[in-house]
């Protein structure tokens, strides 16, 4: 992809970020997604980049895993175009069979991360995928799960990094690629 492409892309999909002061909870800048996923063309630029950066830089990947709920609306996309299977990191008590799960804090409240006992193999290569990365527990918790399962983090994609917010420090020493930053 050319570097005019490429901007093109990101220009797209920045233009299609909403912000809602006060929401979920009073002082809480909301970056709402939603109009990515109206647009078809800014959706497929999201996905053009996250696959060229995986492309590029994790050719070993064996499975694109998603986290509850925003990264669901990316991951799946982004497996199908790599020729890979997806699998779903969820909050607590949504998943049947055998789970294991790891509670986390974030911005605006705690909750508990949980994956099926199956869902990825020990050694397996994983890319982790969430709309956004704001304090970073939402993620780390899905490494945790990862780590539980010997499943080898190889790094963290997201399309809203809150950079203010430190969340990258806090999943060191993987790494996250971001599409937008604020
Ligand atoms: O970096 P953090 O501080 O952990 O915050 C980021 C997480 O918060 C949001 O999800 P939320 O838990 O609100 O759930 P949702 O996707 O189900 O709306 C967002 O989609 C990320 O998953
Ligand atoms: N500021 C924010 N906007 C949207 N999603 C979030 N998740 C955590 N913080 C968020």
């Amino acid at each position: 992809m050319t570097d005019g492409a490429k901007e093109e892309k990101l220009k797209r999909i920045s233009e299609s970020i909403r912000a809602f002061p006060d929401f979920p909870t009073k002082g809480i800048l909301f970056r709402d997604i939603c109009p990515i996923l109206k647009d078809p063309k800014s959706l497929a630029a999201v996905i053009d980049l996250f696959e060229e950066y995986v492309r590029q830089n994790h050719q070993d990947v064996g499975m694109i895993v998603g986290l509850d709920a925003r990264g669901f609306l990316f991951g799946p996309l982004l497996a199908q175009r790599l020729g890979i299977g997806f699998a779903l990191v969820r909050k607590r008590g949504k998943l049947p069979g055998p789970t294991v799960s790891v509670a986390y804090d974030l911005e605006y409240g705690k909750a508990e991360a949980e994956i099926q006992e199956d869902a990825v193999a020990p050694g397996q290569k994983v890319v982790l995928i969430d709309d956004l990365l704001a304090t970073g527990g939402t993620l780390n918790a899905a490494c945790e799960l990862m780590k539980k399962q010997q499943a080898h983090v190889l790094g963290c994609l997201v399309v809203v990094e809150m950079k203010d917010l430190n969340g990258a420090d806090k999943l060191k020493p993987h790494t996250v690629f971001s599409l937008v930053q604020y």
